[in-house]
């Protein structure tokens, strides 16, 4: 077979390089199922992958947590050549080549099949960052969330999960709160069903107030540090905050307050290594009921291989909307 391309990185005395280079099947890791990747995207943890300190576990990486494609080689019989899947996480683009190549090679256990209702493309709009805005209102809904309860707001609104979440809660009929810090995004988020939008700083704690006026339901919370300060102290009594991500700061000072007093619930999303049987489930409701209604408008940026640089600068200034799909 001929060469195919692969965004890689390397490590040379402290200082990351990427280039597009030319592999080989043979260049790629050992695993049950190859894969023609049709498209990745990116999520804030590539833009982690590519700095000097890393999370990447060796070098050279093709780095990208998030790929859809086709199967053209399977070793294991749940799969087999033709069959549409994707893959998120685990350990792709961190110590297993990743999504940003023309094809990959992966575990069949990380592997899920396209579920009806989803082409590949929506896939990887959805992505990662669409998994974890799934997943979050799935277990804020475990957790008795429902539009009767009040409103519920959705943290560092603009980006991948943010916008997702924000898409998928007012679909399913919740009022909607959205903080943002770019004010220039407002008609964006109301495009994606918000009522209300609140600033970055009105919802970030700076005086490390345990209790404050009882104003949202629920949280969907990718920002963390003093946002998720604030957000402990505002939720209503009985309400659950999802917190899935750091952009804001990974340090958070807590008090017992707001657990013992109005029985709030902290819970945590993990994408990574979320088992299998839920993986599934979260994927078929992204194909049904919670299947977000703006994914081909503003919500996409397509972008080639050769663009990834300067993505990754983008979300990790945070200056990134939505989320970016890579064509292969
Ligand atoms: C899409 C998902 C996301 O975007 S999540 C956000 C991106 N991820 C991160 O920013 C986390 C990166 N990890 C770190 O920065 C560090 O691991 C740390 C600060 C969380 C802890 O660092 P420390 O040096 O104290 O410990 P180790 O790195 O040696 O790890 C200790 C222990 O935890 C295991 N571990 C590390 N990372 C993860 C992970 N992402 N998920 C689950 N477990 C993790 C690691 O393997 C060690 O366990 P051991 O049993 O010893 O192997
Ligand atoms: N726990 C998990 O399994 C997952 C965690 N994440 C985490 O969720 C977070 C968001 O991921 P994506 O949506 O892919 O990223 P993104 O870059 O698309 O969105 C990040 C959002 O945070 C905002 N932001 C940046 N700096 C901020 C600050 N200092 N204070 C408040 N807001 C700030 C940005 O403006 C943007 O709206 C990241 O921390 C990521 O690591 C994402 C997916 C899965």
């Amino acid at each position: 077979m001929e060469k195919f391309r692969a965004f890689v990185i390397d490590k040379q005395e402290d200082k990351i390089q990427s280039e597009i280079k030319p592999l080989s099947l043979t260049d790629l890791p050992e695993g049950d199922v190859t894969i023609k990747v049709a498209y990745s995207s990116i999520n804030y943890k590539d833009g982690l992958a590519t700095l000097p300190k890393s999370i990447v576990r060796n070098y050279p990486m093709v780095p990208g947590i998030d790929l859809a494609g086709t199967v053209v080689e399977s070793s294991n019989e749940s799969f087999k050549k033709g069959d549409e899947v994707i893959v998120t996480s685990y350990e792709l683009g961190i110590s297993h080549f990743g999504g940003f190549s023309e094809y990959a090679r992966v575990p069949a256990e990380w592997v899920v099949p396209l579920p009806e209702g989803l082409t590949i493309k929506e896939a990887m709009i959805l992505g990662t960052a669409g998994f974890t805005a799934a997943l979050s209102i799935l277990r804020l809904e475990e957790n008795g969330l429902t539009p009767k309860n009040g409103k519920v707001l959705v943290t560092g609104a603009t980006g991948g999960v943010g916008s997702i979440a924000v898409d998928i809660l007012s679909k399913k009929g919740y009022e909607v709160a959205a903080s943002s810090g770019k004010k220039s995004e407002h008609g964006y988020l109301k495009q994606l069903g918000a009522k209300e939008i609140l600033s970055r700083e009105e919802v970030t704690s700076d005086d490390g107030k345990p209790l404050r006026k009882q104003l949202f339901a629920a949280a969907v919370d990718p920002v963390g540090g003093k946002t998720l300060e604030y957000l402990l102290s505002a939720t209503k009594y009985g309400g659950s905050v999802a917190v899935s991500g750091l952009t804001g700061g990974a340090e958070v000072a807590a008090s017992v307050y707001p657990f013992i007093l109005r029985g709030i619930n902290l819970l945590g999303i993990d994408s990574v290594y979320c088992p299998m049987e839920k993986r599934l489930t979260v994927w078929e409701r992204l194909a049904s009921d919670m299947k977000p209604a703006n994914l081909d408008k503003g919500i996409v940026n397509e972008v080639s291989l050769e663009e990834i640089p300067s993505i990754v600068e983008k979300i990790l200034n945070g200056e990134v909307r939505g989320r970016t799909l890579v064509k292969m």
